[in-house]
């Protein structure tokens, strides 16, 4: 957690304002995985048939795509491809890259601008990358010129707890923390009166990493969230989850206990920089229909983007 506090300043585009390094080298793996071999397997080559499309779909499971998404674009290249719309296997790749990017909600960003303080409550697995996550949104929410308060809300390790504050202590930002074992809900409830009280902007509220299947656990981040409701009818403005870009498709069923304890609004996807398991996005986009937040492309602080589908897809397709 929070490795940042640790290293120096990673060098990145994004959020921040260091040399750019380019989303394609962070993506490479994935790339690797899915760009590089779809177009071996069809730039040069004429006839879409049975057997490349079976390639096709061997290809895109490999690729984490999942095998639900990866049947609805095999269906709808085989329909497009019967009716002649699709010439050759040249004009499939760009077609390819046409239906992948309408599996993701295009209008998918943050809309901050209210009057009120705009509460982010931050749920997913262990170690998914939700206190980092935060850390970063903190720092940029800054660079933009917004006030933000951190909720040190996952009160199950004091390392947690520890972290948030001192990165708060360093950056100037606001941290409302108990000790450890604390009921979360009323370090969040504490929190957002704070928030209020001082205009706050943003507030962070971060959450313990549980498992779907710890019922206990997920009834705990639904009273969370009433906790949250009761104080504003419109909080959290935002309930987004984390995850970890490497984890491949067991997330999905993951994901969707998530959503259906505390009904998501967003999800951002953190480690994409490690993993070949990139494709995972076309998936987790497809069966969970959320729109993408943000994506973490590294351990530093500035190694946030806000997720572009047409970027993302772009950095994972083009040469
Ligand atoms: N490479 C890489 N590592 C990341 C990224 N985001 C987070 N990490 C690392 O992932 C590890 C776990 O991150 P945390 O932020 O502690 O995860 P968490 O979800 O808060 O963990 P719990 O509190 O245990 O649930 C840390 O070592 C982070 O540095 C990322 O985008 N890329």
């Amino acid at each position: 957690m929070f490795n940042f506090l640790k290293k120096n300043r990673s060098k990145s585009e994004n959020l921040g304002t260091n040399k750019p390094t380019s989303l394609k080298q962070r993506l490479d793996k994935s790339r690797q995985k899915l760009g590089y071999s779809l177009s071996s397997l069809l730039l040069g080559k004429k006839e879409i048939n049975e057997n490349l499309l079976e390639e096709l779909e061997t290809l895109l499971i490999t690729a984490d795509v999942g095998i639900n998404t990866t049947d609805k674009i095999i269906k709808s290249t085989r329909k497009n491809a019967s009716r002649k719309t699709l010439k050759n296997a040249e004009s499939l790749y760009q077609f390819l890259k046409d239906e992948l990017a309408k599996l993701f909600i295009e209008n998918n960003q943050l809309n901050i601008s209210i009057n009120e303080t705009f509460v982010i409550l931050v749920v997913g697995v262990n170690g998914a990358g939700k206190t980092t996550l935060i850390g970063k949104l903190a720092k940029s929410f800054q660079n933009q010129g917004k006030s933000v308060m951190l909720a040190a809300g996952d009160t199950f390790r004091a390392a947690a707890i520890e972290q948030l504050k001192i990165w708060g202590q360093r950056n100037n930002i606001p941290v409302v923390a108990k000790t450890l074992g604390a009921d979360t809900a009323s370090v969040i409830f504490d929190a957002y009166q704070s928030a209020q009280a001082k205009n706050i902007d943003i507030l962070l509220a971060d959450t313990a990493g549980r498992l779907h299947t710890q019922d206990n656990l997920m009834q705990e981040l639904a009273k969370i969230k009433r906790v949250i409701t009761k104080q504003n009818i419109n909080a959290p403005h935002e309930t987004m989850l984390v995850i970890d870009g490497g984890s491949g498709q067991n997330i999905i069923n993951q994901a969707k206990e998530f959503n259906k304890a505390v009904n998501l609004s967003g999800i951002s996807i953190t480690k994409l920089d490690g993993t070949a398991k990139g494709g995972g996005l076309f998936s987790i986009a497809d069966e969970l229909n959320l729109p993408i937040r943000y994506i973490g492309i590294g351990e530093g602080i500035d190694d946030l983007k806000i997720f572009q589908p047409k970027e993302f897809i772009n950095a994972l397709f083009d040469q």
